[in-house]
């Protein structure tokens, strides 16, 4: 499904290097760990599932994080992530494919390869446990989704509306991520992902993407219905002058419990 509403110059400029990036010769097949079955494990243990990211830097981000993708990935297992997401694309935030292949044999929980995948050579490059499709760059979403699942990736599928959720369902899509950055503007919006999920079957695994910060944003996510937060700069807090605590950052949110008594005013988001 591919839409013709006005994108950012960075994602055009992402799509672009998307599609003169060479896919590999070979296929890749892989013995994926269940994202369900670590979210289950995660919610057993009382923790919040967060899927962590390892983002360098991204084009709405103040800086770069320099520091060693192993070294981050497993401080965010300390702080409780149920998972780990790494960028795998480079021009634009900095990720490499090599850092998802260390990370994942650094760390035993399941690790999404975060990129942007247009075609099924993309897929045989890396080995990883879940790959993000994103709905409205695909041509042939339906495609893609088997063509991951028949390689034993688990398809993560991210929509931004309801028009792309259906088309997310209609390509089989089991596991599917609501980004609330708008990728026009790259606003992020929590309300996108209120106005979406309640449109999405419960068996769905549904993932609340972008602009979570707090433990505030946690709650209200989980409230509206998400089983799991993808959170990146909140925990990578590339702006930062000090240095960052990434375990105590992925720790904030995977502790943040979703009937926490509060009121507006207490100062949830310091
Ligand atoms: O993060 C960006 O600046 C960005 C810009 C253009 C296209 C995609 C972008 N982000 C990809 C993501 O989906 C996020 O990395 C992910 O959802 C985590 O978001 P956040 O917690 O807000 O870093």
């Amino acid at each position: 499904m591919t839409s013709n509403t006005a994108l950012a110059p960075a994602v055009e400029s992402i799509l672009e290097t998307a599609r003169e990036r060479p896919g590999g010769d070979e296929r890749v097949d892989v013995d994926s760990r269940s994202l369900p079955e670590a979210l289950e494990r995660a919610e057993a243990d009382g923790r919040v599932p967060v899927i962590a990211e390892v983002k360098p830097t991204s084009p709405t981000a103040e800086g770069t994080r320099e520091a060693d993708p192993v070294d981050l990935a497993e401080a965010m297992v300390d702080g409780g992530a149920a998972a780990i997401s790494v960028l795998t694309e480079p021009s634009h935030f900095g990720g490499s494919t090599d850092a998802l292949r260390r990370v994942r044999e650094a760390v035993d929980v399941p690790v999404l390869r975060k990129d942007f995948l247009l075609r099924e050579a993309h897929l045989d490059v890396v080995e990883a446990d879940l790959v993000l499709v994103i709905a409205r760059f695909v041509d042939d979403l339906e495609g893609l989704v088997s063509a991951a699942r028949e390689r034993g990736f688990q398809p993560l599928v991210e929509v931004h509306d309801g028009g792309e959720l259906e088309a997310a369902l209609e390509a089989g899509a089991a596991i599917i991520g609501v980004n609330n950055r708008d990728l026009a503007r790259l606003e992020v919006d929590l309300a996108t992902f209120e106005s979406v999920a309640p449109h999405a079957p419960e068996d769905v695994t549904l993932i609340a993407e972008s602009g979570v910060s707090s433990p505030a944003d946690v709650r209200r996510m989980r409230a509206a219905g998400a089983d799991a937060l993808l959170v990146g700069s909140a925990i990578m807090d590339h702006g930062a002058d000090h240095e960052v605590d990434v375990a105590a950052n992925t720790r904030r949110l995977t502790t943040a419990t979703a009937t926490a008594e509060t009121t507006h005013d207490e100062s949830e988001n310091a």
